[in-house]
């Protein structure tokens, strides 16, 4: 194994408390709910340290030498998104787009915020020193980070400081000298067992009335008091019956913050809902953030279209007409989003700070396409495969028994023997019909946010006022084109 994915294995013997099952797990780098996944992630790391990959995934930290994610890379030019981009799709290949929380999303906001620290000055005049600090440690330690930004779904009907119990969403209970305490819980938070450290603030915009909820923090996943309680385990062991599965299963977590203890230099923000809110805003944290987020989107559909197409060839459907019409579709996801990603860099543009930042407007449209390419390419998949997801034996080595020969001979395909036949089907049905495939549905629904709000959100934010312009000019040319019929020759302004 990597040195660094020893590190990666060894840092998380640092105390933390993670729940599974109604147990605490001891040790999370040897529970089998985790061996696939951190091996997965192990494998990754290894790619920072080999001659061949480590120039494509990271860059030499200007304090240490070594070679770090590129997801920290702060971008000045386009060369240098690309870059990163290049970074980002190594790691998504090597996952097939289906780990998604590979820690680029967090370390991209991280990134961004220290990129634009200076425009948080004003809210506190310790925060350019201490995101320096953390990014510079982040960096350089190759720390794992996930977001937790939901508070528990209670009562969604009421805001923060309207709920029947002050503990419903995340605040600050007590301050002292060194840290604050925190009491509530947040709601999701991706790879939580297995992570360093979580960026914690609110997701929703906070008013007045919620001072002690509005809050920027990174808390560290062995701070006394944090509980980690994981949903079910959906890793398998089968390997070869369950790929995906064995191999990729990101837990998600609820973080139950009980008195829990966070010392001020990992405080970046408090009582002050305008400053957060500004914050979760920022342009060149999203721009990166998010930026990452639709290279991921580009390799899973892809991913997804493969197998898609492997099956109807498998079958011998891909001679039909409607079949063709929803590969198609597929296609043109892909080069949807492809465009999309391409348009978000080329027309990208350094802010005030010199920061090259992928252009926000096609970068949104890819995320808010996600959530309806994505379930749509899974029905897809079932609408191509149909009853063959259920013409699977439940044990591969039948092929070889007392039915081997009948099975060789039943579960072939148009192009491809049964083994290979099995193979396929079983992996597209990891995708499709297991609890991972499954949870992956729901994930590319939610997890940039309620698709509702997120779509209502690129209306509300778009340039409108240029089609505005082009109605006014049509009811101009009307009023000319009337004045001529008259004999008058005035415009109307509307
Ligand atoms: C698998 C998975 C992994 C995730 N991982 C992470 C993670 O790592 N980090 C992280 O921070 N988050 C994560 N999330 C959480 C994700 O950000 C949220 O699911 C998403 O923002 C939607 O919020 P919610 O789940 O609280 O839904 P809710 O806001 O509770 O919405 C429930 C329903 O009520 C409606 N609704 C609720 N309130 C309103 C309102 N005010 N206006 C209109 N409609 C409303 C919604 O449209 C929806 O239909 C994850 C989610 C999933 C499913």
């Amino acid at each position: 194994m990597s040195t660094l994915g020893q590190r990666f294995l060894d840092s998380l013997q640092d105390g933390r408390t993670v729940w599974l099952d109604g147990e605490k797990v001891e040790n999370v780098s040897t529970h089998p709910a985790f061996q696939g996944t951190l091996h997965t992630l192990t494998s990754l790391f290894q790619t920072l340290e080999d001659d061949g990959t480590r120039e494509q995934v990271g860059f030499r930290s200007p304090r240490t030498g070594e070679y770090v994610h590129a997801a920290f890379l702060v971008p000045h030019t386009l060369a240098d998104l690309q870059k990163r981009t290049a970074a980002f799709a190594r790691w998504d290949r090597q996952t097939h787009g289906v780990m998604s929380r590979l820690s680029e999303y967090a370390r991209s906001l991280v990134t961004g915020w220290y990129a634009a620290r200076d425009t948080y000055q004003k809210f506190d005049a310790h925060f350019s020193e201490k995101i320096t600090r953390y990014y510079e440690q982040a960096r350089d330690h190759h720390r794992f980070v996930t977001t937790a930004l939901l508070d528990p779904q209670i009562d969604r009907s009421k805001g923060p400081s309207e709920q029947s119990d002050p503990d419903a969403v995340l605040r600050i209970v007590k301050k002292t000298e060194d840290g604050v305490f925190l009491r509530g819980a947040k709601m999701i938070a991706t790879a939580a067992p297995y992570t360093h450290d979580f960026l914690v603030y609110p997701f929703h915009r906070l008013h007045d009335g919620d001072l002690a909820h509005a809050h920027m923090m990174i808390v560290p996943a062995n701070t006394p008091g944090l509980h980690i309680v994981c949903r079910e385990s959906f890793a398998s062991s089968q390997r070869d019956a369950q790929p995906l599965s064995a191999r990729y299963d990101e837990m998600d977590a609820v973080l139950l913050f009980d008195d829990a203890f966070v010392p001020w230099e990992r405080v970046f923000l408090h009582d002050n809902p305008q400053a957060v809110w500004e914050l979760r805003l920022d342009e060149t944290a999203n721009g990166l953030a998010y930026h990452s987020t639709v290279v991921r989107l580009l390799v899973k559909l892809e991913f997804v279209a493969g197998v898609a197409f492997a099956i109807a060839e498998a079958i011998g459907a891909n001679h039909h007409l409607h079949v063709q019409e929803k590969l198609g579709e597929l296609t043109i996801q892909l080069e949807t989003v492809k465009a999309l990603l391409a348009a978000s860099e080329t027309r990208g543009k350094a802010d005030r700070y010199g920061t090259f930042v992928p252009d926000l407007t096609p970068i949104e449209t890819a995320r808010n396409l996600g959530p309806r390419y994505y379930p749509r390419a899974i029905e897809i998949l079932q609408q191509i495969g149909a009853g063959g997801f259920m013409q699977v034996p439940s044990q591969a080595e039948r092929l070889a028994g007392e039915l081997g020969g009948l099975i060789q001979k039943y579960y072939r395909g148009a192009n491809v023997d049964a083994q290979d036949r099995i193979r396929l089907f079983r992996l597209a049905w990891d995708l499709i019909g297991s609890p991972l495939g499954s949870r992956h549905e729901l994930y590319e629904r939610f997890y940039l946010g309620d698709p509702v709000r997120t779509y209502a959100a690129q209306y509300l934010r778009y340039d409108k006022e240029r089609f505005q312009s082009r109605l006014r000019d049509f009811w101009n040319l009307i009023a000319a084109e009337e004045g001529k019929q008259d004999g008058s020759a005035s415009t109307v302004s509307v």
